[in-house]
């Protein structure tokens, strides 16, 4: 067995392994990155990136019904999945070369191989060992299928992006991002879906104004929502595939099932357990304010740790990390509190801060919420009737902004400057007192 010496090798190329890769190379640290699979990990694979590609096209088949009901002569066409799916694919491999160019660029090792700990400081790969002054696990995760017969049968989100045609009648089992996302798609470009939560609403760890305003605007475009629907065995047969649900119904008749409830995270046979780095009940990698395990030199990144499971974080934190370890800022980390997010269902929605009621549970009547609801123009124009949420949530006597959450059409480019906004401790009167861009939705935030 040959040994080559670096000052971190990175297990996994996606977000959070290849931004602390490169970070650290511009420092001067020599870096080596391991990955058996594609270049850039979940998102750009099968997650963020092909996943914004078929919400962009289902926009487009939302937009070309309202042309046609505004005045513009066309038939809604139907999507040529191939020709989509070919410009996906070619725009994801764009990064890819990009990503391979800047390794090269940056003098960074990358190897296609799957790394094993051997020693903490050391990772086996195949019939080779790399020795590391620093380890980094951003071995990410991956979809999760529910211990129940049948529980193999159908496809996760994985499966959801090998698809080449629209399936006619779909069930979807979850009710959170992934769920909501592939069931928005689907419904835009064709399909019948049914969606199946286990409890009575939609993203439930979001405010719950808009998981509400999200299931009225689900099911006005056509979506059958099952609360309260839990599968216990899923089934094949001839008519398709059946889910047995624990309320005793049974649902009959798909044409594919996917499951989005959750993901697992890739931390099993790797050594860690030898090397008795810790773990959690869920299997994630345990790790402190720093990134760091619990064993000196070797941090976790991403969604292998199951803290905010987002390329964004996996990304920030592995910046801050390579800046404390190979950049001399010895105060650099990540501040978990108050991150954006946006789920591309439809309309969109974005979040950032404080739910009302995680809002009111903390500060219990200082809490003092505005709520503007409206109708875009151009929903108007086509007389449609979905209202547009805007919501921010205030404490305190000076009205601190701690939360902001946005449904609808534009929602996921307005809520960035708005959480900048949160981040520095807006004021509701900073709101007020900016003026407004009209005409536009976003305006409505600060003139409530
Ligand atoms: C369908 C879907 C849509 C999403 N959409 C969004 C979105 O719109 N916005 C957003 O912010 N986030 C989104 N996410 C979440 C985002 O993709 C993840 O949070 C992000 O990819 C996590 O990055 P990571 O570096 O932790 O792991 P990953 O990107 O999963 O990368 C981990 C890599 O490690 C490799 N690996 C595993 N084991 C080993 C080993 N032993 N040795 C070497 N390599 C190994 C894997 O092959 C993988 O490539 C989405 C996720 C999914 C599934
Ligand atoms: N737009 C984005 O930024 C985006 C998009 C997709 C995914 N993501 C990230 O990826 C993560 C994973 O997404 P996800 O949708 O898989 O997870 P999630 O945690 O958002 O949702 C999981 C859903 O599955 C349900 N569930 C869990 N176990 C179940 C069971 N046995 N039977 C039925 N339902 C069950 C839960 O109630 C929940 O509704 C997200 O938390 C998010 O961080 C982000």
């Amino acid at each position: 067995m040959s040994a080559s010496d670096f000052d971190l090798v990175v297990l996994g190329a996606g977000s959070g392994g290849i931004a602390m890769a490169i970070r650290a190379a511009r420092h001067g640290a020599r870096v080596a990155i391991l990955e058996p699979g594609a270049l850039g990990g979940t998102c750009v694979n099968v997650g963020c990136v092909p996943k914004k590609a078929m919400w962009l096209a289902a926009e487009l088949a939302e937009m070309q019904q309202i042309a046609r009901e505004v005045g513009f002569s066309l038939t809604p066409g139907v999507l040529d999945w191939n020709t989509f799916i070919a410009r996906r694919q070619g725009y994801i491999a764009n990064i890819h070369v990009s990503y391979r160019r800047r390794f090269a660029d940056l003098g960074i090792t990358l190897l296609h191989e799957r790394g094993v700990f051997l020693a903490p400081n050391r990772i086996g790969i195949g019939d080779r060992e790399l020795n590391a002054a620093h380890v980094l696990i951003a071995t990410g995760a991956r979809p999760q299928r529910p211990a129940i017969p049948g529980g193999e049968l159908g496809i996760d989100s994985d499966g959801f992006f090998a698809l080449r045609a629209c399936p006619k009648r779909v069930a979807v089992v979850g009710s959170g991002y992934i769920a909501i996302e592939l069931a928005g798609v689907l419904r835009a470009l064709g399909a019948e879906v049914t969606l199946f939560a286990r409890g009575n609403r939609l993203l439930r760890p979001f405010d719950h104004d808009l998981g509400d305003t999200l299931a009225q605007a689900m099911r006005e475009r056509g979506i059958e929502l099952a609360f309260d629907s839990r599968p216990v065995a899923a089934a094949k047969d001839p008519d398709g595939y059946a889910l047995s649900l624990a309320n005793g119904a049974a649902a009959p008749g798909f044409d594919e099932l996917i499951w989005a409830i959750g993901r697992t995270p890739n931390a099993a046979d790797m050594g860690l357990e030898r090397m008795g780095i810790a773990l959690d009940t869920g299997g994630h990698v345990v790790t402190d304010e720093w990134q760091d395990t619990n064993v000196p030199n070797v941090h976790a990144i991403g969604d292998v740790t199951g803290r905010i499971a987002l390329t964004p974080v996996a990304i920030a934190a592995s910046r801050r990390l390579a800046d404390r370890v190979f950049g001399g800022q010895a105060g650099a980390k990540l501040d978990y509190a108050n991150i954006p997010t946006v789920v591309f269902s439809h309309p969109p929605l974005g979040t950032v801060g404080l739910t009302e009621e995680a809002a009111r549970e903390r500060y219990g009547d200082a809490v003092k919420v505005y709520r503007s609801r409206f109708r875009p123009m151009l929903v108007a124009l086509a007389q449609h009737e979905e209202k547009t949420l805007m919501k921010l949530v205030c404490t305190g006597p000076d009205e601190r902004v701690v939360g902001v959450h946005l449904i609808g059409a534009a929602a996921d480019e307005i809520l960035q400057g708005f959480a900048v906004a949160l981040k520095l401790g807006a004021r509701k009167a900073d709101f007020d007192a900016t003026v407004a861009i009209h005409p536009t939705s976003a305006e409505e935030l600060v003139l409530m």
